[in-house]
């Protein structure tokens, strides 16, 4: 267990009506470089925005062109330069190298095109980037430890910081990662972009974060076979050795960084809910895959059970694919749908029909996980019964989820016999990529007459059909039921609460907070999750319900708490980063440890901090 924190922001000079706070992050901030050492720095480095006193401070006059620029004009020559990039790859690089050269720049900019640019930093786009990882490689981000380097693992982690400096830690092992599968070493930027999401979703402090890569191997042929893969060329290594770099990456994360929270995501089937269910009960930890798509398909469904007029205990739910954030998700609407009716979780599962490459998950398919059996219907089903379609015949469902990365799996006449059996089908294809979706928005509404409630993974144009009062056309647009709708709301709240566990309470109440926000609650005809353009809000709306529910079961360690909503709502607001630049105030390099381990950051190549 953590020891409540009492000083985590060495940095921070701020003030504030709610006196000391765990991530202050304004005020003047002490530097120990200069020069092009200062330049080369991204969290520090302001470039043409450095002001006459901090280039004669800090030795930078001959090294900057003469005019002195502000933050916005260098957000426009930015922007132009990235419209200047014709194609979605080429601006994903282009971010990538501004992150590289100067942080604030790169979120201001990130957060002035937000809705533009967040499907090029996150998925599609960066699915694409991740697949080329060893072929646009430049410089290193992140840590990466292998398993043949165990030992090496606490000593590689300590390099970044003292025990005060991380607040939030993803780390994958990169076997499925979004729907593309192993991508071994290059799994190293879906920890980055969950981070940068982090930071813009939720005003996490960029610089208080750890992306982080545990290298396995890889069983991905391509990349086996590719000279210039960066990561270990030999297939992934499994069993004890395999749970051994795990465990040491988790006790000596946990032991460096009492306070960080621990975020897994992309692990493999065998391997995520697995580790999961290992450290959810001693460490504040959670898994994107299974707690984020869980929390944000059960609000998208809440919002369009309240279109349909019907209620979560009338739900009659198949889930195609089975997997880490199929069974998530059913997880997740299993416990709601107990707690609404006052049942069992087990006579609650019932209402919900799992689907996987075997068919239907029957007691009599072999090799199911324990999560999977908790769905497998008893009923021994003939073989035509049991795949998807004889499923919908079957069962009727009014809803229909697709975590199975089969594209175009939920076909026309599957459909169409769905939406014979229910009035306002409710279907949510979620594989990512975009061309993995198990159908595109605009084939089930024209499917249905306009009828499907519908939310996709990765972002959709808004659809156009005469499907209005008479046979007018409307414009329906989708929304995108990601995770990224709430795992930062969620993060956000267990980090400033330190919360030493994230429970199931607090889950629950991060679903009830995005479906409060859901357009769909005013306007049937509108998207059933918030959008893009509000994701701080809702983060700060998740945030404030998951402390709240963190304080009422006694996990939070945090002091100091409001308790009233509209303050919490304001000191949550007070400790988001926002990229503004913040005057810089030399500091010798043995006065200012913190800022010395900084330096010793750059002399070893390290990139980040
Ligand atoms: N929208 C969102 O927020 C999220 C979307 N996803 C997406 O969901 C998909 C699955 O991700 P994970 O659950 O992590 O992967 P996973 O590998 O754990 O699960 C996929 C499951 O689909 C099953 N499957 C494959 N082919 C099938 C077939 N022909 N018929 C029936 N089942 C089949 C697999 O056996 C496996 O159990 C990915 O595309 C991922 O990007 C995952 C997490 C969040
Ligand atoms: C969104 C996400 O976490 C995934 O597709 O894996
Ligand atoms: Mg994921």
């Amino acid at each position: 267990m953590p020891p409540p924190n009492n000083n985590p922001n060495p940095d921070s000079n701020s003030e504030s009506k709610f006196g000391h706070l765990p991530l202050s992050t304004s005020g003047p901030l002490e530097c120990a470089l200069k020069g092009t050492v200062l330049l080369n720095h991204p969290y520090f480095n302001k470039g043409s925005a450095f002001t006459a006193d901090e280039r004669r401070a800090f030795e930078l006059s001959g090294l900057l062109p003469p005019s002195i620029q502000t933050l916005e004009q260098q957000a426009q020559r930015a922007y132009d330069q990235y419209c200047a990039r014709t194609d979605d790859l080429a601006k994903n690089t282009f971010l990538t190298s501004m992150k590289e050269q100067n942080e604030v720049l790169y979120f201001k900019l990130l957060l002035d095109h937000l809705e533009e640019m967040f499907s090029v930093v996150y998925t599609p786009t960066e699915g694409e980037a991740i697949q080329n990882y060893s072929r646009t490689f430049r410089r290193p981000e992140g840590v990466f430890l292998n398993i043949h380097d165990i030992d090496r693992v606490h000593h590689d982690l300590s390099l970044w910081g003292t025990p005060e400096d991380i607040d939030y830690i993803v780390v994958t092992d990169g076997e499925e990662i979004l729907g593309i599968g192993d991508q071994g070493c290059g799994g190293i930027l879906i920890s980055i972009a969950k981070l940068v999401l982090m930071t813009i979703c939720a005003g996490i402090h960029p610089n208080r974060v750890l992306p982080v890569v545990l290298d396995c191997g890889t069983d991905n042929e391509t990349l086996l076979n590719d000279p210039l893969y960066l990561g270990l060329r030999e297939r992934r290594v499994r069993g004890e050795k395999y749970d051994e770099l795990v465990t040491t990456f988790v006790k000596s994360a946990r032991e460096l960084f009492p306070h960080a929270y621990i975020h897994f995501e992309d692990f493999g089937v065998q391997n995520a809910r697995r580790l999961l269910d290992k450290w959810r009960p001693e460490i504040p930890c959670f898994n994107d895959d299974v707690h984020g798509t869980g929390c944000v398909t059960l609000a998208a469904i809440a919002s369009a059970m309240h279109v349909s007029k019907q209620k979560l205990g009338d739900l009659r739910m198949v889930v195609f694919g089975a997997g880490t954030a199929g069974v998530g998700i059913a997880d997740q609407v299993r416990d709601a749908i107990a707690v609404e009716r006052g049942i069992s979780k087990e006579e609650a599962a019932k209402q919900i029909w799992l689907i996987d490459k075997p068919g239907l998950l029957t007691a009599h398919v072999e090799g199911l996980s324990d999560a999977q059996k908790f769905y497998a219907r008893s009923e021994n089903c003939s073989d035509k019964k049991t795949d998807l379609l004889g499923v919908v015949k079957g069962v009727g469902p009014n809803v229909l989820v697709g975590t199975s990365t089969v594209p175009k799996a939920f076909t026309e006449e599957i459909i169409r016999e769905m939406a014979s059996h229910v009035d306002r089908p409710i279907i949510l294809p979620l594989s990512n990529p975009t061309k993995l979706h198990e159908a595109v928005p605009a084939d089930l509404l024209a499917w249905t007459d306009g009828k499907a409630l519908v939310a996709t993974g990765s972002p959709f144009k808004p659809v156009k059909g005469p499907w209005g009062p008479g046979g007018r056309e409307v414009e329906i647009k989708v929304a995108e039921c990601n995770n990224s709708v709430v795992f930062p709301g969620i993060g956000l709240g267990g980090v400033l609460c330190r919360t030493r566990l994230v429970t199931d309470k607090m889950l629950v109440e991060a679903v009830d907070g995005v479906a409060q926000l859901s357009p769909a609650l005013k306007d049937s005809t509108a998207p059933l999750l918030p959008g893009i353009d509000v994701v701080r809000e809702v983060s700060v709306k998740v945030a404030r319900k998951v402390i709240q529910a963190a304080v009422e079961e006694g996990v939070a360690t945090q002091e100091g708490i409001p308790k009233d909503d509209g303050e919490l709502d304001a000191w949550i607001r007070e400790q988001r980063w926002e990229p503004v630049y913040r005057p810089l105030k030399y500091v010798e390099a043995h006065v200012a440890s913190r800022q010395a381990r900084g330096e010793l950051r750059v002399v070893g190549s390290l990139p980040r901090r």
